[in-house]
């Protein structure tokens, strides 16, 4: 309590809403990479969290949509989501801070151990089960990602996988990145409906979760190899799937199937999904 045995405000300490972290807190160690959005660095966070905070380069994102729309974010809370801690906001450029994955991304990581991840179907089907659990938390709260990929997935200890940056396509500036015909815009995970009407929905999610699957199942490959991009939009329209991979069982390459289904009403659901990949999973035991 105060001197004078006044209560104590509730909000007495929390000067900034709760979303906001105080740079003071914050100590930036190494880099870790960098996007067309800027560099991400390894940090502490009041001495002793780990954490990655991506330094947005000015001009990448429309900032204060995105600042209003991390106070969703925070509250989206799952083992299979990278946790958003929060934003520094009161200086430029603006970081996010989020929980520390200390092996990277999903893609790199399959291209690094491709020898001993290559024979282990189980802990490949493991790593896609994971994926599908923090999706269908997202889809539980009508969260859609926009940007589902092994390259957006992050990699934790005992081969820990996470979803990271869901939703954080809507705030990009580049139009490049954002509209279909831009040529950062990820073609080779998009359905036809995103590809003709940029309709987002979590069963576009789900098409790129299929892509995924085939990217963990063959270890990082790029999917279509080097087709351009135009090509690949003429295969999606007319039905021609990605093969099947190597490793995969024919189980697992019907549910990647499913998950390419053209009409998004025919694509499973995340929470179906799940189910199904772990039976499979119990199958293959
Ligand atoms: C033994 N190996 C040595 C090499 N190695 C690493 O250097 C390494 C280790 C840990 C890493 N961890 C993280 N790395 C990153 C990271 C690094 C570089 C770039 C990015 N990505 C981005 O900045 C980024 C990604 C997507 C998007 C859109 C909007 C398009 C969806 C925007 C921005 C993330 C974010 N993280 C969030 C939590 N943990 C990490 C990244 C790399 C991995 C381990």
């Amino acid at each position: 309590a105060s001197p004078c045995n006044r209560p104590v405000p509730a909000t007495a300490g929390l000067s900034h809403d709760k979303w906001e972290i105080d740079p003071m807190e914050l100590m930036l160690l190494e880099e870790l990479g960098s996007g067309q959005f800027g560099v991400v660095r390894r940090g502490k966070w009041r001495g002793s969290i780990d954490v990655a905070v991506k330094m947005m380069k000015e001009g990448t994102m429309s900032e204060d949509d995105f600042i209003d729309e991390a106070k969703v974010m925070t509250k989206l809370q799952h083992q299979n989501l990278v946790q958003l801690y929060g934003v520094c906001s009161k200086h430029r450029p603006i970081y996010i801070v989020t929980e520390y994955m200390k092996h990277g991304s999903l893609l790199n990581y399959l291209r690094r151990h491709e020898q001993t991840l290559g024979g282990n179907v189980g802990l490949l089907l493991d790593m896609c089960i994971q994926v599908c659990k923090g999706m269908a938390y997202l889809e539980r709260h009508n969260y859609i990602h926009r940007d589902l990929a092994a390259r957006n997935c992050l990699v934790g200890s005992e081969n820990v996988v996470k979803v990271a940056d869901f939703g954080l396509a809507r705030y990009v500036l580049d139009d490049q990145y954002t509209s279909s015909g831009g040529t950062k815009f990820p073609i080779k995970w998009a359905p036809p409906e995103v590809l003709n009407y940029t309709r987002f929905s979590s069963k576009s999610d789900i098409w790129a979760y299929g892509v995924l699957m085939w990217e963990v199942f063959t270890c990082g490959k790029m999917p279509y190899g080097r087709l351009k991009n135009t090509e690949v939009v003429d295969r999606v329209q007319r039905g021609i799937l990605l093969e099947k991979p190597k490793a995969c069982f024919k189980e697992v390459y019907d549910v990647m199937r499913k998950c390419w289904s053209h009409s998004p009403e025919d694509r499973p659901s995340f929470r179906v999904l799940k189910e199904q990949l772990v039976n499979v999973s119990k199958g293959l035991l």
